[in-house]
């Protein structure tokens, strides 16, 4: 093993050049292949963010209360216990010792955050999973340098039944401390979690299993089987789709699982491939316990997406401002969309500006067509009236529809509306000129909505709260103002516009149109400075957030609404300790008053 001084020469060569040195460990080697191959940083850790919450509460408990029992045997030493999902998603954290602990925060080795090879390189728990096989990674084997400085044997979880990959078990110390007995305790905390998944199946998770085996043995493409507690995906799915999809599909199954009819979904994966996702459910009696998803995957290079058009689509949209990856995502998807005739369901939070994305696609694509817009938060008023619109609009030949808040339509119309889109959606696959878009809010979940009116559309784009795109922020203050003032020559200091960008807006881009038209009313002329902000603007952070700060701070405020403002119960749940959490919620300035 080339765990000595040779490790670092080994890998800087191997970095700089390409060429293995004979001393490094096979494993190692076709590990930092394969990290090159993904494009990971050999200098920076970059791990993406996939939420701290795993799917399978039930599982996640288990794991917990199995790791609490064998931590005892960590007190004292600069060891982390650690559990990450079979997509390499960190799900717990056990580390005694607060001042490793701080170590680890600082290469995101931490709830929520994703060690899957392609994502941060060679390391314990990534290339354990990907191998499938006990895997000790010392020092400069690790294929990034911050991590360098660390130990970690990962231990693979089977289930003991399947077979399938339940997660891994992960035993993390300082490189200068490790030795061969890590990999060992690590692999017994694993066996101890299997005997433990064994202890406790039920019926209804072998009905499951047995699903999932039958739809494995036909498959050709990767199958995922869900319920409440358990996630199982075969080898296909681990082969063909990297840490970012997999999350992705798992996430988008949350649509189905529990329906008691088969349905189908599609899901837009973040490396732009597209998923039909095929559920069956699995049932014991009458109850429907999991179900079964065969997934087909449609790659980005395949779709009707010409690479010389990709330039084309992130173009600059007419009317909306941003520049941020997330906003330029959405508006070229929702472009690609369009040139290809396909309905879409605009997801997000209320104000981060799903109308006018799909308006400013409109004019962009097809300025000469018509457009007509129908809120069915207005449809209550007179249902039978609103229909006849929908109708109206839905005859004619071309044109763009957008079709605002349809969670909000009433219930006695969904049935209506529902079967009259999917009626025109067949036939509008073959007339491509008119195209509907519909929004909905993402927090709001009704079975109605999921069965009848989400079939009508053939892919989902998300767009992305305001407080994950501080850049779009400063890009739209001026092109706000210009709109809300055109004679006026107003300015905005640099101060007051970082205020702005830092503040959290959960009002979104409605808010922050809101309160520029307040300070408008106040300023005529001259320099918007930071005293004429209002007050609410300046309760904020003392900095801008990255990304993936403004995701963690998101958790920790959604786990503290979940447990009624207890600071304790949130860290367990995050799996953070409480002095984390306390620091965490001063550093973010979390108002935990709510
Ligand atoms: N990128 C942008 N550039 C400039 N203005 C924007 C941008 N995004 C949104 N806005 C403005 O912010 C306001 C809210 O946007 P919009 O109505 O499109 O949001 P929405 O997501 O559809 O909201 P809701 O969920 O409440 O229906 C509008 O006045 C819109 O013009």
């Amino acid at each position: 093993m080339t765990h000595s001084h040779e490790g670092p020469r080994a890998r800087d060569a191997f970095i700089a050049s390409g060429v293995l040195d004979r001393s490094v460990r096979d494993v190692v080697g076709s590990s930092w292949k394969r990290s090159t191959q993904a494009g990971v940083s050999p200098t920076l850790v970059e791990p993406s963010y996939a939420g701290a919450l795993g799917k399978s509460q039930q599982l996640n408990a288990l794991v917990s209360r199995v790791m609490h029992r064998m931590a005892d045997g960590l007190a004292g030493e600069p060891v982390s216990m650690i559990f990450a999902d079979p997509t390499g998603r960190v799900i717990h954290r056990i580390c005694p010792d607060t001042t490793f602990g701080r170590r680890l925060e600082k290469v995101s080795l931490a709830p929520g955050f994703t060690y899957a090879e392609d994502s941060v390189g060679t390391n314990g728990i990534g290339t354990a999973l990907l191998t499938r096989t006990p895997t000790l990674i010392v020092g400069s084997e690790h294929f990034t340098e911050p991590l360098m400085a660390f130990a970690c044997a990962g231990a693979p979880v089977h289930h003991p039944i399947s077979g399938g990959l339940v997660g891994v078990l992960d035993l993390t110390c300082e490189a200068g401390v490790s030795n061969a007995l890590l990999l060992t305790y690590a692999r017994s905390i694993a066996e101890r979690i299997e005997d433990e998944i064994l202890a406790t199946v039920s019926v209804s998770e072998m009905t499951l299993l047995r699903d999932y085996l039958a739809a494995c043995r036909h498959a050709t493409g990767p199958v995922l089987a869900l319920s409440e507690d358990i996630v199982m995906m075969n080898h296909l799915a681990q082969q063909r789709l990297d840490a970012a999809d997999r999350t992705a599909l798992v996430a988008r199954t949350d649509d189905a699982v529990g329906e008691v009819l088969p349905r189908t979904l599609v899901a837009d994966l973040p490396s732009g491939a597209i998923a039909r996702l095929d559920y069956r459910p699995t049932s014991v009696g009458s109850a429907v316990v999991g179900g079964v998803f065969r997934v087909q995957i449609q790659e980005a290079s395949s779709r009707p997406l010409r690479s010389s058009d990709s330039r084309a689509l992130s173009a600059q949209l007419p009317g909306v401002a941003g520049t941020s990856p997330e906003w330029t995502r959405a508006g070229a998807q929702l472009r690609e969309s369009h040139r290809a005739g396909t309905w879409v369901l605009l997801v997000g939070e209320r104000g981060v500006g799903k109308h006018a994305l799909a308006r400013a696609v409109h004019v962009a694509e097809s300025p000469a067509r018509h457009l007509r817009v129908l809120d069915a938060e207005t449809a209550a008023l007179d249902p039978d009236e609103w229909f006849q619109h929908l109708e109206d609009e839905l005859v004619s030949e071309e044109g763009t529809l957008i079709i605002r808040h349809i969670d909000r339509l009433p219930a006695s119309l969904v049935g209506s509306v529902s079967s009259r889109l999917l009626e025109e959606s067949d036939r509008s696959h073959s007339a491509p000129a008119r195209w509907v878009v519909a929004t909905r809010e993402a927090s709001v979940v009704d079975d109605a909505l999921e069965s009848q009116i989400v079939p009508c559309f053939d892919r989902t784009i998300n767009v992305e709260p305001l407080r994950h795109r501080p850049d779009d922020i400063r890009a739209m203050i001026p092109a706000m103002l210009r709109t809300l003032s055109p004679s006026r020559d107003l300015q905005i200091s640099p101060r007051a516009v970082n205020q702005l960008a830092r503040h959290p807006w959960p009002g979104n881009a409605t808010q922050l149109r809101d309160v520029l038209r307040r300070v408008l009313a106040a300023k005529r002329t001259g320099t918007i400075e930071l005293a004429d902000l209002p007050p609410e603007c300046m309760a904020v952070g003392r900095r801008t957030l990255t990304p993936l700060e403004s995701l963690e701070r998101d958790a920790i405020t959604r786990a503290l609404a979940d447990h009624g403002g207890n600071k304790g119960k949130a860290a367990e749940h995050l799996g953070m300790s409480r002095a984390t959490i306390y620091r965490k919620i001063r550093g973010y300035n979390i108002d935990t008053r709510r």
